[in-house]
């Protein structure tokens, strides 16, 4: 398994992008590294045409940028490289100037299973300039793909209004490592357990499966299959009940279920994976029922999505356990949360801060400039708005007006005295970490217990109400300062 071991063993710096490390080492010839800068990591969209998104992938950023150093390998690598003319592409003092760089950034991020909105940094980074531009591209490989999932698996989760989600995306994830991640995402984002067994492994998260049909199919009847597995499994036993005819299949997992609680077992429940989940369902719960086994669950798995689950709970399906796989991992409907990192300030000479922005065409590709922080205010523990604000002019008193940066017509009041908590928590600072690192059950609790502070409008699938994210004035009045000023140069 070469290839898994270098992967997850070795040193991943070099996991980015190359123009990061043409522009290192033009920074390092241009004497630009060491010049502090910050960044902002936040996207523009929540996915899935949604109203919210759930933040997840910090633990691994945490981990990334505590391993962050050049190995050997990655330095003899680069030192190979050459350019078109057949010289070194980077100068041997360059190569040796990255052996010994150490990393050193203050970082501050949204702790994982946070509801976060667009346009709000997720992660911040300040430090030197050639470290913070070094940490673009895996941060955003990492936060855009866990952000996606967890809000997949919150949009499903709330779809099944609070019933089991099994996650069973593993066959069909994107490779190893999406499966990984994917499968990490979707318990923060409020799936119950994973069948992937080497996340339950890695990640400490419940792992739990059924049989597949192949089981079944691999004796003569399928009667004698539920008797094997019974053995085999006695506190385990969700049948799966629709290989040949789920009536049928319904009738012997009850005799096998019977035969278990003479054992003094239970049967845990069954599982339907085709056909008309809807009618199935019912079907199986009266005759469960009507057979005494009132705590069996009813399992329902094929390509379900959230917008299947609601209809099936509108269609008052029987469904307790929702195993979903493809859909949920591959975030099949969007597969991509688009997330970008920009620069949003630098130092200059005097050591002051000099705002940043990058002018677009399109009014939501221009950045928020300076260096910010987010406050969420809350109106009777519901979550009412949040506020981008310079960090530096925090004005807690004046009860700030809070400006949509697409829309500036777009405004609110923030009353005074509103219960508030800012977002962004110190994460690194001079490149130790100072957070203590929840564990993923935690992560998970808090994705739940922030979705409880947010209004149903902002929650539900399709049309949700758009969540109240505004600059605070004087930084309206700064961003809007320079885009006139970008306009007229
Ligand atoms: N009552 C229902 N309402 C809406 N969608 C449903 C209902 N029951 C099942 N579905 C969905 O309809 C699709 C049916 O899939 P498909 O056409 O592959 O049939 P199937 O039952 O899986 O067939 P096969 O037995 O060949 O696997 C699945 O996505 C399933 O989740
Ligand atoms: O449908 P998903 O959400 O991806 O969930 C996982 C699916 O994987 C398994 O079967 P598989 O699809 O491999 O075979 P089958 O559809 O032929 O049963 C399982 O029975 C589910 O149907
Ligand atoms: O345990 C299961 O039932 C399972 C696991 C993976 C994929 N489909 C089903
Ligand atoms: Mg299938």
């Amino acid at each position: 398994m070469k290839i898994t071991k270098d992967l997850y063993q070795g040193s991943l710096a070099l996991l980015t992008d190359f123009y990061q490390l043409t522009m290192a080492y033009a920074y390092w010839k241009s004497g630009k590294t060491e010049q502090e800068a910050v960044f902002n990591l936040f996207f523009r969209k929540n996915p899935f045409q949604g109203g919210f998104t759930i933040a997840a992938g910090l633990d691994y950023v945490i981990d990334y940028c505590r391993n962050f150093k050049y190995d050997q390998n990655d330095l003899d690598y680069l030192r190979n490289m050459k350019g078109k003319s057949g010289e070194p592409m980077f100068e041997d003092a360059f190569i040796n100037y990255l052996g010994d760089m150490k990393f050193s950034c203050d970082i501050d991020a949204v702790e994982e299973g946070t509801v976060v909105f667009p346009n709000t940094p997720l992660i911040r980074v300040k430090g030197p300039l050639v470290q913070c531009q070094l940490l673009e591209t895996p941060l955003l490989n990492i936060l855009n793909f866990q952000t996606l999932i967890a809000t997949k698996a919150a949009r499903i989760t709330l779809a099944a209004g609070g019933e089991d989600v099994l996650e069973f995306g593993l066959r069909r994830a994107q490779g190893i490592d999406g499966a990984l991640a994917a499968s990490r995402a979707a318990y923060i984002g409020g799936c119950s357990s994973t069948s992937n067994v080497m996340a339950g492994k890695l990640f400490g998260i419940p792992v739990s499966g059924t049989h597949a049909h192949s089981w079944i199919m691999s004796f003569d009847t399928e009667l004698e299959a539920f008797e094997a597995y019974a053995e085999a499994m006695p506190d385990n036993c969700v049948f799966l009940v629709d290989t040949y005819d789920t009536y049928t299949g319904l009738l012997n997992a009850i005799k096998v279920g019977k035969k278990l609680q003479e054992r003094g077992k239970q049967m845990v429940g069954v599982r339907i994976d085709s056909g008309d989940l809807a009618y199935y369902s019912n079907m199986a719960r009266e005759m469960l029922d009507s057979a005494g086994f009132h705590e069996a669950k009813v399992v329902a798995s094929n390509d379900l999505d959230e917008y299947l689950v609601f209809s099936l709970k509108v269609q008052e399906a029987s469904i307790n356990v929702w195993g979903i796989g493809t859909k949920l991992v591959t975030a099949y409907d969007q597969p991509a949360l688009g997330a970008v990192y920009k620069l949003a300030a630098i130092k200059d000479q005097q050591g002051n801060w000099e705002p940043k922005l990058k002018v677009s065409q399109q009014t939501i590709k221009i950045n928020i400039p300076g260096f910010q922080n987010v406050r969420r205010y809350y109106r009777k523990g519901v979550a009412s708005a949040d506020m981008i604000f310079l960090e530096d002019q925090q004005n807690e008193e004046k009860g700030p007006l809070i400006i949509d940066p697409i829309d500036p017509t777009k405004r609110k009041k923030i009353d005074i005295g509103l219960e508030s908590e800012l977002l962004l928590k110190p994460i690194f600072r001079h490149g130790e970490k100072v957070y203590a690192r929840p564990e993923i059950h935690e992560i998970k609790n808090r994705t739940k217990a922030n979705l409880e502070r947010f209004d149903k409008a902002h929650k539900r699938l399709v049309n949700p109400h758009i969540y109240p994210v505004g600059l605070e004035e004087s930084l309206f009045n700064l961003k809007t300062n320079l885009v006139l000023k970008a306009k007229n140069q």
